[in-house]
Formats: C-alpha cells, structure tokens, sequence
C-alpha cells in the first residue's frame, strides 16, 4: 500500500550537527518533512548532502541532535522496507556483471541475487510492475553492465521501488544521465509522487532542472540556508541565482572561488 497512513513526518531532524574529526560539516540542522512532499535538497559540493543522508539512513551518527524516520529514531528504526534510497555511485555496473535487470530489481525484496530463482509468484509480479514503472520492461532480461548509464539508473530506482517503500531518497540520481533522459526522469520522479503518494527526496548541486517538479526546496551549506515551497524558492533571485547553478568549490591556495559551470 502507498497510500498516506498517517500524518507523521517520514523525516525529521532535530539540531543534528555532524563532525568529520574536528571539522564541522553540518551544524544545527532541523527540519521535518511533510508526507506527500517532493523535496529538492540543493547545496554546492561539500555542502554536506549526502553526509545529512547517511544520518537519515542511520549510516552515519550525529555528533549532536537526532534524526526520526516515521517518528522514530533512526537508531531504533526496523522498518527499512517503508524506505527506498537509490546513490549516486548506483550506475556502476562493468559490462561483465552477470545479472539481468529481473534479477537486479529482485535483489530489493530479498538484498541477494541469487534469490530470485526461489520467487513466489506474487512476488515476481511485483519485480515485473516494479520494472514496468520506470519503463523498462523490454530490457526485462537484458544483462545490467550492457544499459546506458540512464537505463542503469532506472533500474537501481525499481528495485527501490519493488518493497513500495512510502518513502524514496535519491542522492544525486542523474549523475551520468542526458539532459534530455534528465527531464524524463524527474517526470517520472513527479508520477511517483503524485499518483503514488510517495515521499521523496531528491539530492542535487542543480536545481535548476528540477525546480519545475519539486514541492518544497531546501538549501544547505553547512546550515540551512532557505527552507520553503519552490514558488518562494523560485522567487528570490539570491537564492535561485546561487543554488540554481551547478556550483562547485575550487581551493586556490587556500582561497574558495565558486565556479559556475
Ligand atoms: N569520510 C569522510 N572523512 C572526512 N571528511 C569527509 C568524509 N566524507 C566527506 N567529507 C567531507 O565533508 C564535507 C561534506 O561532504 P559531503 O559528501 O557530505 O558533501 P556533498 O554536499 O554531498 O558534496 P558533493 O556535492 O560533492 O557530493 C566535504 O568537505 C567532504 O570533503
């Protein structure tokens, strides 16, 4: 079921900050996400993204503040099948890898390839709709290492899907993806959402491409820097003008230059 059971927020950080030894790299971060909500989570590299989704996935442990999944603790969680994540390093599969894409997206009901041999048939109808949503059933049994950077990515994101999680964390999904596939995805990201009532959040250094398809943005650098819907977002030229760009920071003897590419 991916109906929205109830209101309690999916995610929920309460003044998390987090060190890497002495360095501070996030400090005081709240915020709560609403069910049902789209979320962009911007910020220029290093900004600490996916250090604040290794707290939410419960990887890695606040040094100060906690983090709640459904309410709650992250270290107290069990029920992980309510949540999908899909990486950045997801599409990296050689050509050589010996799974199809059947056996790929199976892997998210059980956590091993090999399994999907031993399938019930409710199970393996789910593989298959699971595929069909992101719209690769005629690669159905293809071999994984033989797709498209894209069409990989794809398929990491059905096998997040397969368990129906109500909550989906994608950290920068499109890396390696074609503008044009880019725009096809967040649509597909926006189906989800919408017609599925899935949670979602989304980790990006671009809003930019993303910011006709989210609900509600959230800047970090560090802190939070702008947390609101993506009308209020879209209507500050500071903060649309700095995280609408892919940004990123290049240390020149010791000095911080922003690089817009
Ligand atoms: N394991 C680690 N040990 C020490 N420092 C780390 C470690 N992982 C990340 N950092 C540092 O912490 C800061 C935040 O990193 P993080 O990967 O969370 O940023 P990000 O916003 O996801 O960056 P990007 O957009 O480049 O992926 C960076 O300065 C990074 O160099």
């Amino acid at each position: 079921m991916s109906q929205i059971k109830s209101q309690i927020a999916p995610i929920e950080l309460r003044n998390v900050s987090f060190q890497y030894g002495t360095r501070n790299v996030l400090e005081d971060i709240s915020f709560q996400v609403k069910p049902g909500a789209f979320i962009g989570l911007v910020g220029p590299n290093g900004s600490g993204k996916s250090t604040l989704m290794k707290i939410i996935l419960g990887l890695l442990k606040p040094g100060q503040g906690e983090a709640r999944l459904f309410g709650e603790k992250v270290s107290k969680f069990h029920k992980w099948d309510k949540v999908g994540f899909v990486s950045q390093k997801a599409n990296s599969f050689n050509t050589g890898f010996p799974a199809t894409v059947f056996e790929v997206v199976s892997m998210g009901l059980f956590g091993k390839v090999g399994l999907f041999r031993f399938l019930k048939k409710t199970h393996k109808e789910k593989v298959h709709q699971a595929i069909k949503s992101v719209g690769m059933e005629e690669y159905t049994y293809q071999n994984i290492g033989q797709l498209s950077g894209g069409q990989q990515q794809r398929v990491f994101i059905a096998r997040a899907l397969v368990s129906d999680p109500e909550l989906l964390i994608l950290d920068e999904p499109t890396v390696g993806v074609d503008v044009k596939n880019v725009q096809q995805f967040y649509s597909m990201l926006r189906h989800f959402n919408q017609e599925r009532k899935m949670t979602l959040i989304l980790v990006t250094h671009d809003i930019g491409a993303m910011s006709d398809y989210v609900t509600d943005v959230i800047c970090l650098n560090k802190t939070i820097h702008f947390h609101g819907n993506s009308h209020e977002f879209a209507s500050n030229p500071d903060l649309s003008s700095f995280y609408g760009h892919e940004v990123s920071m290049i240390t020149h003897n010791h000095e911080h230059e922003e690089v817009h590419t």
